[in-house]
Formats: structure tokens, C-alpha cells, sequence
């Protein structure tokens, strides 16, 4: 299976070259040439076996230079009970006979994360090896919160890799920035960007297509990869959660094999759902794809009329992950829907750098309202969820898997569709104790790491156990930049 930029179909690798490089050199995202497709007896062959097995059958489609031994390894070491709290590894909850949730926040940095960042270290060091690449790979991430410290979680200390976390001074929970900034290992650095997301995410992208800053740190030995969903290894494991919570719900009985679901997803950089997309163009069996916005609600207006917008008020919300105004991965699903054709997707993106808009086909158009429904949530709206699903479910979420839950409703109540939904968990509330202690009803004493106790004496749930280790945890790194300084730290990280 080769790989090609979504601006230049000339482009094209096998998919080992594409996670090492992560973007392609013209700024495009390297996608797969074609979506595999899975039937009912392949599903039916997932339904009785393990996360790990699931996960090695559905990447083994896509990473054809990787050998089934390979992935069932990578597997067995990204999703074991010394990274994950629970042997279902991303289990399903049910609510009631339509409503299930989908937690993705068992692995060791509590969120959903963790699922491609336990896994991507992984396949980059083995893509090393199957490129004879001997230059170490400097991963540069931008992120509003739970990227950054998966990856430096999944990176620290992985041979022939260094990683350089940038994320928006004052744009993240403060127990974010705690797991960020006390990260160990040798070949970790971090960095508050003075800006938001789209400004820590514009200056890596810069840094990427930068062909000067390419030559030097070539001469030092470096080359740059990404481990945010713009890197095709990163979306790929993101995938089998999907086809898994499918599975799981056929062999509880909750699901008919073959029957349909939905799933609302809270995104804000579009890979997670473009993830759910992939998933159901392979085949899997669902109806709706449901996108979750915060008060950044440029992907709910997106796809309800087909123009993109980014200008428009950036808001730090309850749910930082998402403040983002620019969806990287929504090239991706252009890219699909627009039947491949890259001089169209190069159009819509070049009006997005120039006017910071553009307005999709007619037949895109069609497409994303036949297969995505776009809903946001203001804070009341969040705070509100939180507090429902605590109080009369008894089930604590946090602020983005609150925002999914919320517009889950807002889209039953404007379609009436009663189709089962699946809305994902995205991470656990101990990342964001402030708001969501507030939410059900308490007073917050703090604002950091000091919060977890409280919000545990408050519900009984039980805290992650390293964000319970966070607390006393000395901080290692201080370093701040303006944006147009992002470059020098790249260049003194990386003497
Ligand atoms: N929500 C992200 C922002 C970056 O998104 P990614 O999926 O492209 O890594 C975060 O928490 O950092």
C-alpha cells in the first residue's frame, strides 16, 4: 500500500516512509492511496479476541511493509496492564440500550491519546530500521493539552528520537501542564508558546516546510517527523478503536452484526473523527457521524454549510484540547471526498493561508451532509452535561467527553434518529478537576494538582495513578517563546 500527499498525487511512499516523515514536504498529509474494506466475516473474526490482536488484524490492512509478527508486538507493548488500567484496553460503557460511551483514557497519561502515542514510537523505530534511515528523528509536536505529554510519554527515551513539546502559555488545565513540564527522560523538551494552539501548530508546520532549517539540522544529524495526527501513524490506531467498540458491543449483545451506529465524537484538530470516517468507509457498519464542537465552532458551521471560516474569535474554553480553529486533518477527508484530486484540495488550503477560508464543492457539500452531523456546546452547556451525567447517571466525564455528550442530545433532538450512538471519552476528569468539580456542585480550593484530592473525596472515583503521583513531582522544564522564536528553540534543543 503506498502513501500520497493530499496536494501532489505524484507523491507517493510505502507507509514506513510516511511516519517517519510525518507531513509531506509540500505541506500535504500522507494518506492512504486506497481505504481497505472489511466485511462481516472479518468482523466476526475480531468479535472473541483481545484489543491487541484487533489492533495488529486492522493496521496489518493498512502498514503492508510491516509484518503481522511486527504489529502483534507493537500491540501486545503499547496496550499491556503496565500501560493500561484496564485488561478491555479501550472498554465500551453502556448508559442505556442506545447510548454507549467509549473510554479512551486508560493509558498512562489518561487520554485517548495514548491509544496511537503508545503505539507510533514504535512503528517510527522499527521504520527506521526498514529505511536504513540513520539520522535521529526529532519529533516536533504542537499541542492544547493531552498530545504533548502522550507523546513525550511514548517517546521519552526511545533510541535514535529526541521530542520538542510547544504548547499555548495559559491554554491548557493546569494538570496538563504539570504532566508536560515534569516529563522525564534524556531526549525530552517542552516549550509554552506565547499564542494558542493554531499558533503553536502554524509555527511547527513552518519549521517542517522550512528547507534552510531542513539542510542545517541535516548537518547536525536530525530530521523532523511529527506525532500529531497530521502523521498517518498516529490516525491508523485510532482506527481500530472504532472497529472495536463495534466488536465489543456484538459480543455483549448490545448489537446486531451488521446493524448501524452512530458516533459523536468531540475533535478539534478532526482526527479522531476522521479516525470514526476511515472506519466506516473500510466498511464498519455505521450511520452518523456526529462532530462535537466547544465554543470553536468552526467545524459545526463547516459542515452544515461548506464553507470553512477561521476567521472568527479564538476562546480558551473548559475543554482547551479543542480550542483549535484550523483542523489539520480535515485536508484528509477533502482529499476523500473530493475523489482524490489533489489540485482541488491545494486550492481549498492555499485560500486558507491566504483568506483563512474556503468554500468546499457542491458535491462535498452533499457528501458531509449525508454523512456528518455538526453540533458545538457552549460552557453552560458543558458544565451542564457534567453535572447531568453525574448526579442522575452516575458517571463522571470530563469537559470534552461532556461536550460529545451534549451535542449527542442536541442531535437526537433536532433528527430524531434513535439509532445506538457511541459518544467518546476522550479523558479522564482528573485532567480538568477544576471545571469539573465546579460542575457537580463543589468549590474548587486551587486550581492544580492540589484539586485531585478533592475531587476524589467529593465522588469516590478513583484518581489515575500517575496523575496521583504528579503531586510533589518537581518541575523540569520553564522555557517559554514568543511565536517567531519557535525556531531558535528548535535550533538550541537540537545542538
Ligand atoms: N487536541 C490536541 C491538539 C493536537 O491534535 P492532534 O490530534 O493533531 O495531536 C491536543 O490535545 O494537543
Amino acid at each position: 500500500m503506498k502513501y500520497l500527499s493530499t496536494r501532489d498525487r505524484s507523491v507517493h511512499m510505502e507507509s514506513a516512509q510516511a511516519i517517519e516523515m510525518g507531513l509531506s514536504r509540500d505541506g500535504g498529509l500522507l494518506t492512504p492511496e486506497r481505504i481497505p474494506q472489511i466485511d462481516q466475516t472479518f468482523l466476526e473474526s475480531l468479535v472473541g479476541v483481545r484489543y491487541q490482536e484487533r489492533a495488529a488484524r486492522v493496521m496489518g490492512l493498512y502498514l503492508t511493509d510491516y509484518t503481522e509478527a511486527e504489529l502483534l508486538t507493537f500491540a501486545e507493548n503499547a496496550y499491556g496492564p503496565e500501560k493500561f488500567d484496564t485488561e478491555a484496553v479501550a472498554p465500551v460503557r453502556t448508559l442505556d440500550d442506545a447510548t454507549h460511551c467509549l473510554e479512551l483514557w486508560h493509558g498512562p497519561t489518561s487520554a485517548f491519546k495514548d491509544m496511537a502515542l503508545q503505539m507510533l514510537p514504535q512503528l517510527l523505530s522499527a521504520a527506521l530500521k526498514k529505511t536504513g534511515e540513520d539520522k535521529t528523528a526529532c519529533i516536533l509536536v504542537a499541542t492544547s493539552g493531552d498530545t504533548g505529554k502522550a507523546a513525550m510519554e511514548g517517546f521519552a527515551d526511545v533510541p535514535q528520537t529526541k521530542i520538542l513539546v510547544f504548547y499555548p502559555k495559559d491554554g491548557v488545565s493546569k494538570v496538563q501542564e504539570a504532566q508536560m513540564v515534569t516529563q522525564e527522560g534524556k531526549n525530552v523538551g517542552v516549550c509554552a508558546v506565547v499564542g494558542n494552539f493554531d499558533d503553536a501548530q502554524a509555527g511547527v508546520k513552518r519549521i517542517f516546510s522550512d528547507e534552510k532549517m531542513r539542510q542545517t539540522l541535516a548537518e547536525r544529524g536530525y530530521f523532523l517527523s511529527s506525532a500529531n495526527s497530521i502523521n498517518w501513524g498516529r490516525i491508523l490506531p485510532q482506527v481500530v478503536y472504532y472497529i472495536s467498540a463495534y466488536c465489543d458491543l456484538v459480543r455483549d449483545g448490545k448489537l446486531n452484526m451488521g446493524e448501524k451506529v452512530n458516533f459523536c465524537v468531540p475533535t478539534g484538530n478532526f482526527g479522531d473523527i476522521l479516525a470514526a470516517y476511515y472506519a466506516k468507509r473500510m466498511g464498519l457498519p455505521v450511520e452518523r457521524l456526529i462532530c462535537a464542537s466547544n465554543r470553536n465552532d468552526v467545524l459545526t458551521d463547516f459542515l452544515r454549510t461548506g464553507i470553512y471560516d477561521r476567521n472568527r474569535p479564538f476562546h480558551t474554553t473548559m475543554s482547551p484540547s479543542m480550542d483549535i480553529l484550523v483542523s489539520s486533518n480535515l485536508e484528509r477527508l477533502l482529499f476523500d471526498l473530493s475523489g482524490e484530486n489533489d489540485a482541488e484540495v491545494r486550492s481549498y488550503m492555499e485560500s486558507l493561508t491566504k483568506e483563512g477560508r474556503y468554500e468546499v464543492s457542491d458535491s462535498i457539500k452533499a457528501a458531509l451532509r449525508e454523512q456528518y452531523w455538526g453540533g458545538f456546546c457552549d460552557e453552560a452547556g458543558t458544565a451542564d452535561a457534567i453535572a447531568d451525567f453525574y448526579h442522575h447517571k452516575g458517571y463522571l466525564i470530563d469537559t470534552h467527553t461532556a461536550v460529545a455528550a451534549h451535542v449527542m442530545e442536541q442531535y437526537r433532538a433536532a433528527t430524531g434518529d434513535r439509532t445506538p450512538t457511541v459518544f467518546v471519552s476522550t479523558a479522564s476528569p482528573y485532567k480538568f478537576c477544576n471545571h469539573v468539580l465546579a460542575a457537580i456542585g463543589g468549590t474548587p480550593k486551587g486550581d492544580g494538582v492540589e484539586l485531585l484530592d478533592q475531587l476524589h473525596s467529593a465522588t469516590g472515583v478513583p484518581v489515575p495513578r500517575r496523575l496521583a503521583a504528579l503531586k510533589g513531582k518537581e518541575r523540569r522544564f520553564h522555557l517559554d517563546c514568543e511565536k517567531a522564536g519557535m525556531d531558535g528553540v528548535v535550533l538550541d534543543f537540537l545542538r
